[in-house]
């Protein structure tokens, strides 16, 4: 028998007011795979991304069906599957972590919010993303960017989530900084079993993080598949447009 998919979404239309931002998208993510999104600007990328989380900006609602772990979010706060069922590393944590929070304490709300525990295992999750624990007692300002990401992806991974949704995690960072990271999240995900939606607009690290590929342009799918196959032979001239630039962009 399949085992639930951790991500089922089934026509969903996202909008803002009268405006529809995305539409018809279906997608399901099956335990431990990993999906990546990509699309031209403004193609409802991270409104995708925000929604699987349950975490849809305000002003905006959404229609159809998004079952996460099996709960159905649309028409709920998504708190229900917050935690251990999906957790979402965004851009910048620097917006995401509390800035007069020590990274110790920071780390330590969601496990007891989400698990009940008293003491939190604080330096494993440090250990887990190769930070020391001397770490716990800094404020996110005393960090890089890259040890503040580290420090966001310890935090969403730390109730082992079955998903995790990760909206360019690297974009605000140097290219080996960026490589280390996805190392790490990569190490992670397969000691935890947890599947990724993992929005990019960068094909090598699809190519390097993600099975599979779901490409909107426009607030619609206009193509998904096997990673592999689909940057070979893209079907749609917005892959294909994205599969140009990509090469362009490669030094030679
Ligand atoms: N809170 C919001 N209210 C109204 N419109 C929004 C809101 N958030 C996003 N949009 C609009 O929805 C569309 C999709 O936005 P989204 O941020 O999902 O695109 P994206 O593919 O992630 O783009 P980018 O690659 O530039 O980040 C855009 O036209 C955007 O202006």
């Amino acid at each position: 028998m399949m085992s639930t998919p951790v991500a089922d979404v089934r026509d969903v239309r996202i909008a803002a007011g009268d405006t529809t931002l995305v539409d018809g998208l279906t997608l399901t993510v099956g335990a431990g795979e990993r999906w990546g999104i990509v699309g031209p600007s403004g193609a409802g990328k991270s409104l995708t991304a925000a929604a699987v989380a349950g975490l849809l900006p305000p002003g905006t609602t959404a229609t159809g069906s998004i079952r996460v772990d099996g709960t159905e979010l649309v028409g709920t706060s998504g708190t229900a599957v917050r935690g251990r069922g999906v957790a979402l590393v965004a851009q910048d944590s620097a917006v995401a972590l509390h800035p007069l929070l020590t990274i110790g304490r920071q780390l330590a709300l969601p496990l007891r919010r989400h698990q009940g525990l008293d003491r939190s295992p604080v330096d494993e999750l440090l250990a887990a993303v190769d930070l020391p624990p001397e770490l716990a007692r800094a404020r996110p300002a005393q960090l890089s960017g890259g040890q503040r990401q580290r420090v966001a992806l310890a935090g969403a991974l730390a109730c082992r989530p079955r998903l995790l949704v990760a909206d360019e995690p690297t974009a605000a960072l140097d290219p080996p900084v960026a490589r280390a990271l996805l190392d790490r999240l990569d190490r992670s995900l397969t000691a935890t079993g947890t599947a990724l939606l993992l929005v990019t607009h960068d094909l090598g690290v699809l190519a390097a993080v993600c099975e599979r590929v779901v490409v909107l342009a426009g607030g619609r799918v206009v193509e998904s598949g096997p990673v592999p196959e689909v940057l070979a032979a893209p079907q749609h001239e917005v892959t294909r447009a994205l599969v140009d630039a990509a090469q362009l962009s490669v030094p030679t």
